[in-house]
């Protein structure tokens, strides 16, 4: 499936359509809403001053039009969020389709920081799109637009100065919110040097005592935090000045508005000359107009982060998928009869990374039930024999055989049911001591849970933690040797036809290491072993030899 930004947002309108629709409502509601109280006002100061009776409909309608302005804005808010939430959900989905159908050559090639920051941190500026980007762009301007078309039909002069004004405005604006976030930036890296400053000190407190390198560490905390101070002060004199700017401009132009229009001169009086009520409508008018002029300018920074965003967000997409390959069995056939043919077998291959050949025509079987060791130097190419049984690579030529089906296309449910694969060490989940070993798989019963675990030795070990098999699992749950077990025992759950071990007693002192490989005999019994080992205590079966091709 192809997908980019684009498409999900698209599909996430079409699936929401009564939320769109309630978002244009909201969104258009409210900016003609807002423009009728100050008219309403207007209208019963103009009253007042000619000592006519206020009606209480006049009331009643001015604080009835205000209120619903602020449900309208709210609405707005609302909406604009449960879509945003809905754009980041539908995004964070698809991106973790995609992950999952990456190739493990294009997965090692991703460094995970960027990988991380995609899922997060560039998927919220696309929602904050939606939040406070273009929609709220759009009602800003539409709000500064029909506020400055109303002023014009009250009263011109003003309009035309504000007409003056607001590119001024804007561009202030626009200079304090960028010296603002360039002093941010700067803060936070500063904060981010001088809070890595403190465990990196801790990590090499011996070599700083050793080398008498206290001035030096003491010297480096010192300039981030006058680094993080100047910004600081940046920001703060930024905030400090534009509101005091802001409110005074405002404040002269009302000024001078009233003053022209209170002049004798009937030339000026075309032009500013107003009622007591218009005057007030006015007044509120300006300061109405301040607003949405200083959101426009964060708006505009959004849709600069969000553009960044979604050309990133769109690269991962467009990162390559596995193409679909002709195999000899399909993914969905049974498992074909052996005929006559080994239970695991390298016909031919040969395999490399991009340029780098590491297999070279190499071709060996496993029967049934036996139980063989990889072995060559560091480098040789065993544990990418590995990768290519697990289907995680194909081979540039020749095939890899497992119970008669192509490794790469055997499917991905079936694959935990025919290979058990044990690394160096333990990765851990989420989740309690079960968990661990059923990998949240429910095909794997309790029963099968306890037989594993026994078969590893570890079953009495588990049934003296608090909570048994339902005990939350924690680094120092367990010790080395018995993280050990509990792979094995995670591999043996499945009750797969063959074991793959990558090193396993490797990180293992010599008794633990007895330990593990007794548990691991008990485990291999009837099954198809293929280890690797550098360990001549570890060594099982017949040896098979990877040699280096260079
Ligand atoms: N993902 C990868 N991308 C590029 N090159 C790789 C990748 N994985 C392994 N290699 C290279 O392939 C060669 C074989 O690596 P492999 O890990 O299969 O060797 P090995 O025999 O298992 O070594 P060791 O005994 O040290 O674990 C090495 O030169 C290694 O640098």
């Amino acid at each position: 499936m192809n997908s980019d930004c684009g498409n999900i947002i698209r599909q996430t309108v079409k699936k929401n359509v009564l939320l769109a629709v309630g978002i244009v409502i909201a969104v258009c509601g409210a900016v003609v809403i807002s423009l009728l109280p100050p008219l309403v006002l207007a209208k019963m100061i103009d009253a007042m001053t000619q000592k006519q009776n206020v009606g209480f409909t006049f009331v009643a309608l001015y604080f009835g039009l205000t209120a619903l302005t602020g449900v309208m804005e709210a609405s707005r808010e609302g909406f604009l969020t449960v879509f945003g939430q809905k754009i980041t959900h539908a995004l964070r989905s698809s991106l973790m389709e995609k992950f999952t159908r990456l190739t493990a050559d294009s997965l090692n090639k991703q460094e995970p920081g960027a990988l991380v920051s995609r899922f997060v941190g560039d998927v919220d500026t696309v929602e904050n799109l939606f939040t406070s980007g273009i929609i709220s762009m759009f009602a800003d301007a539409c709000r500064i637009i029909s506020i400055l078309a109303v002023i014009w039909f009250q009263n011109k002069g003003l309009a035309l100065v504000l007409f003056i004004l607001l590119p001024f405005l804007f561009w202030f604006t626009r200079y304090v919110q960028k010296n603002m976030l360039a002093a941010q930036v700067e803060n936070r890296r500063a904060v981010s040097r001088a809070s890595g400053h403190v465990p990196e000190t801790l990590h090499n407190i011996r070599t700083i005592h050793n080398l008498s390198k206290e001035n030096y560490m003491e010297k480096r905390y010192d300039e981030y935090i006058q680094q993080s101070y100047h910004a600081m002060e940046k920001t703060n004199f930024y905030d400090a000045v534009y509101s005091p700017v802001i409110l005074i401009l405002n404040a002269v132009v009302v000024a001078v508005v009233m003053l022209l229009s209170a002049s004798g001169s009937p030339k000026v009086l075309t032009l500013f000359g107003m009622s007591a009520g218009t005057a007030v409508a006015v007044m509120n008018y300006i300061s109405q107009i301040f607003t949405p002029l200083e959101s426009l300018g964060m708006e505009i920074q959004t849709i600069q982060s969000a553009i960044a965003g979604v050309q990133r967000i769109n690269e991962f997409f467009a990162l390559p998928e596995p193409a679909p390959k002709q195999h000899e069995n399909t993914a969905d056939s049974k498992p074909v009869q052996n005929n006559g043919k080994s239970f695991v077998e390298f016909r031919d291959v040969t395999f490399g990374y991009d340029e780098h050949t590491v297999l070279k025509h190499l071709s060996f079987q496993v029967e049934e039930g036996e139980q063989i060791t990889l072995s060559g130097r560091t480098g040789a190419g065993k544990s990418t024999v590995f990768k290519l049984l697990l289907g995680l690579y194909e081979p540039g030529e020749g095939s890899v055989w497992i119970d008669g089906r192509e490794a790469a296309a055997i499917d991905r449910k079936d694959r935990r049911f025919l290979f058990g694969y044990v690394e160096q060490s333990f990765h851990r989940v989420a989740g309690t001591v079960k968990d661990q070993i059923t990998l949240y798989d429910e095909k794997i019963s309790m029963e099968n849970v306890k037989e594993a675990a026994e078969l590893t030795g570890l079953h009495d070990t588990i049934m003296h933690l608090p909570d048994g098999y339902d005990t939350i699992c924690t680094p120092e749950l367990f010790s080395q040797g018995q993280w050990q077990l509990l792979s094995i025992a995670r591999a043996a759950a499945a009750r797969p036809k063959l074991l793959l071990l990558d090193e396993i007693t490797a990180n293992l002192d010599a008794e633990t290491e007895k330990e593990v490989l007794e548990a691991l005999k008990r485990v291999s019994e009837n099954r198809t072993v293929i280890s690797i080992s550098h360990r001549v205590s570890a060594k099982m079966g017949r040896i098979i030899p990877i040699e280096q091709k260079l």
